[in-house]
């Protein structure tokens, strides 16, 4: 449903400067940018919103102050009196686990269905509710027995996980009868949740049928259009289509269109069973195609792929992340996944499982939030000239322009000696960590991985970023600086997660830079799939400009002296920022 709301908020007045958003299952979809004015307490505040359905950031014009939330299952905003601004809380940073609810089959094998999602969301970090609908007597050969479970203990199932605890996002697997996704439907309206992940499990990959062809019609008529995203293969894309033949990427693309007419908000075809040198996946939202690409790995231990990949996709969004970034990371997931248990030996037969809990062994980040495009709004690059200049330490630095409203804060330290510089990023770790901003390292991927930031920044001539990804895992965030189109085009190829544009003027900060300009900046953010921060000579006097260049890519400015080459960073940061919110609230 559509609000009618300027942003799609329906609220609702619980008391006094406080009030609870609801109705965020719905298939409303926020531009990445628009004006809102939010009605609170009778009193109208103009606020910009950014970000997708799954994240939006508030900025309030009165204050310029940003709030984040993770917009579903109810938030609480609430007004300040004497500010008349919003504040966000997120309850599923507040104390409250991310929670998956898979509704699926039992793999006896343990490489797919319900003990996949188990697994997978396991190494994501989130809990994981259980609804069984089938038992599956399965092994490394195939399939050798399915028990359905009744209407009734299925029904039962997910009455008892929805009625008592708070389910972030239901997945679903194999639903071998038609009367499972009518329970389904029933329980959703009752337990709204914030998302739907459906992979229309029909044949296993050693093709033995886990829902038959009655399931079809329920499946197109009645799950579909209850879906934020379908995750189908090709062989299931083709039997959703009537037998429709799936070879390309082009006929990937068109299936995926022609799903998406079914009423799925998202649709992902996945292209593991395509005969190519990449695994390739297509990404479709209704207005764009993504081209989702990874080496192929060459091992037998590939079955429960496509389980796991949708149990990573509901894990990401219960964790707050965008619909694209959730399938990014668990594309990312699967490769690394199966990249690391490629010679692992279980069972005799042609299928085996692989590992996917190869995260717990690495040490998981503390960081729980992904990455958000919104995060690029006023980008805060450290130098540690200009710190000793004034008289700055690295950390009182850091915490000035993150009290004065930088969103993300990247260390550029281009002198500074490993030791010393390993524990300015620990200590700057802290003060981002408490304020909930991420914090890059540029270019010293050691230092980032020694301290557990949360990614790095890296030029063109630094360590590739498909090497920088295999160092860092799926989840870390990754920036790459770009002058081009064809640089943008490859950054995305390369698995990046966002790209830094410049020099946009001329600047001091960084010898020898070529400048782009206003127009090489829109070149760049038209051609990118990823979202831009505009870099380079950008002050209080020219940042204006950089926004109105209007382009939807181009998320924010990253500064290096605006901000440091100051006496007072927190106040001159606090001015860029009430400048940049002033201009996404009335030239939107
Ligand atoms: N050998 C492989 N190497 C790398 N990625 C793979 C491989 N096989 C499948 N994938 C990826 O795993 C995910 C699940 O895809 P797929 O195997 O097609 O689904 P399903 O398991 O439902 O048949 C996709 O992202 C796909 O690209
Ligand atoms: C219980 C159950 N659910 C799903 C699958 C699909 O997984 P795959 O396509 O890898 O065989 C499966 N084999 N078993
Ligand atoms: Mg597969």
């Amino acid at each position: 449903m559509e609000s009618t709301s300027p942003a799609g908020f329906q609220f609702q007045s619980n008391e006094l400067h406080s009030m609870k958003v609801i109705n965020f299952r719905s298939s409303y979809i926020f531009d990445d940018r628009r004006s809102a004015v939010f009605e609170m307490c009778n009193t109208k505040v103009n606020a910009a919103v950014y970000g997708s359905r799954e994240i939006c950031t508030l900025f309030s014009s009165k204050q310029g102050s940003r709030h984040r939330t993770n917009q579903f299952g109810g938030l609480t905003l609430k007004a300040m009196p004497e500010q008349k601004d919003i504040t966000v809380t997120n309850r599923s940073r507040d104390n409250r686990t991310p929670h998956v609810l898979t509704m699926a089959g039992s793999d006896s094998g343990a490489g797919a269905g319900i003990q996949a999602d188990l697994k997978t969301c396991a190494a994501c970090g989130v809990y994981c509710s259980t609804v069984i609908t089938a038992v599956t007597a399965q092994n490394t050969h195939g399939v050798q027995d399915v028990s359905i479970l009744s209407a009734e203990s299925v029904a039962a199932q997910l009455k008892s996980i929805l009625s008592d605890m708070h389910v972030d996002v239901v997945k679903t697997g194999m639903l071998p009868s038609p009367v499972m996704v009518k329970i389904l439907h029933d329980n959703l309206k009752q337990f709204p949740v914030q998302a739907l992940v459906v992979d229309p499990v029909m044949v296993s990959t050693s093709g033995h049928v886990l829902a038959g062809p009655s399931i079809l019609d329920t499946f197109k008529q009645d799950l579909l259009p209850m879906a934020d995203i379908v995750t189908p293969n090709i062989k299931e894309a083709s039997v959703l289509l009537d037998g429709l033949q799936l070879q390309t990427l082009d006929d990937m693309r068109l299936a995926a269109k022609s799903l998406h007419d079914m009423g799925p908000r998202n649709v992902l075809v996945k292209g593991g069973d395509l005969p190519s040198s990449d695994a390739v996946d297509i990404f479709f939202n209704g207005k764009d195609f993504y081209e989702l690409r990874s080496s192929r790995i060459q091992s037998r231990n590939t079955h429960g792929t496509g389980c796991t990949m949708a149990s990573c996709i509901a894990a990401e969004l219960a964790k707050g992340s965008s619909m694209l970034s959730a399938v990014k990371v668990a594309k990312r997931y699967v490769e690394t996944a199966l990249k690391y248990s490629k010679d692992i030996n279980i069972g005799n037969g042609p299928q085996g499982p692989f590992d996917h809990t190869l995260k717990l062994l690495r040490k998981t980040s503390s960081r729980l939030q992904p990455f958000d495009p919104s995060d690029l709004f006023l980008y805060a690059v450290t130098d540690s000239g200009m710190n000793k200049k004034w008289g700055h330490s690295i950390t009182d630095a850091v915490k000035a322009a993150i009290e004065g409203g930088a969103t993300i804060v990247q260390l550029r330290e281009k002198d500074a000696e490993t030791g010393e510089f390993l524990e300015a990023a620990k200590a700057c770790l802290e003060i981002c960590r408490s304020h909930n901003i991420p914090l890059l390292i540029n270019d010293r991927v050691d230092i980032a991985m020694a301290c557990d930031a949360d990614g790095v920044h890296v030029g063109q001539s630094d360590m590739p970023v498909n090497k920088v990804r295999a160092l860092l895992g799926p989840e870390k965030i990754i920036g790459v600086s770009c002058k081009t189109p064809e640089h943008a085009l490859k950054a995305w190829a390369d698995g990046a997660d966002y790209i830094g544009s410049g020099g946009v003027f001329p600047t001091n900060t960084k010898a020898n830079n070529r400048t782009i300009g206003l127009d090489g900046l829109k070149a760049v953010c038209v051609a990118s799939k990823l979202p831009v921060v505009a870099i380079g000579g950008i002050n209080l006097s020219n940042a204006r400009s950089v926004m109105e260049l209007g382009v939807e890519n181009l998320k924010g400015v990253a500064v290096v002296s605006a901000l440091f080459d100051r006496d007072c960073v927190e106040s001159e940061t606090r001015k860029l920022h009430a400048l940049l919110t002033e201009t996404v609230t009335y030239n939107r």
